[in-house]
């Protein structure tokens, strides 16, 4: 292992379609719409295989990744246990998100450090856990 004072994050993207209702909000967004949303997941570590010069593959980050979208892709997010009697905003979607994929994150020295959830390319929730 290589360890040293530099930091290494990586970032990969995913994204699912899906429909929602905001609960508790007055406004369009109250009624039944989707979006394409785009995610991004991004870890953290100080050391790299010296082997592979790598903190952690970007293929097996997406492959877990893709598999937490799996479960929201063409849904209806309030119709799934996760969101019962939570709005599914972005903000939910990120931590929920997170917190999922945070379970699969096995690597000593490799973690989590935040997931972002935009539903169009202006419109961008983040969550992380300090
Ligand atoms: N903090 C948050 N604000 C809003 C969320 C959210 O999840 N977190 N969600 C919405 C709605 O989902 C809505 O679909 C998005 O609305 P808007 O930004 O207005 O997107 P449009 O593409 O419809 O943009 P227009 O500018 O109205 O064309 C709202 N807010
Ligand atoms: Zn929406």
């Amino acid at each position: 292992m290589h360890t040293d004072q530099g930091l290494y994050r990586l970032r990969v993207r995913g994204g699912f379609s899906a429909s929602h209702q905001l609960l508790h909000y007055e406004g369009k967004c109250e009624r039944l719409h989707g979006h394409n949303f785009r995610v991004e997941a991004e870890v953290e570590g100080r050391e790299v295989d010296p082997d592979t010069g790598m903190l952690l593959d970007f293929k097996v980050l997406k492959k877990r990744l893709n598999a937490v979208l799996d479960y929201l892709d063409h849904r209806h997010l309030n119709e799934l246990t996760p969101f019962e009697g939570l709005s599914p905003s972005s903000e939910n979607i990120a931590r929920y998100i997170f917190t999922t994929l945070q379970k699969s994150m096995a690597e000593p020295g490799v973690r989590l450090r935040e997931v972002s959830v935009a539903e169009n390319e202006g419109s961008v929730a983040v969550y992380r856990e300090e």
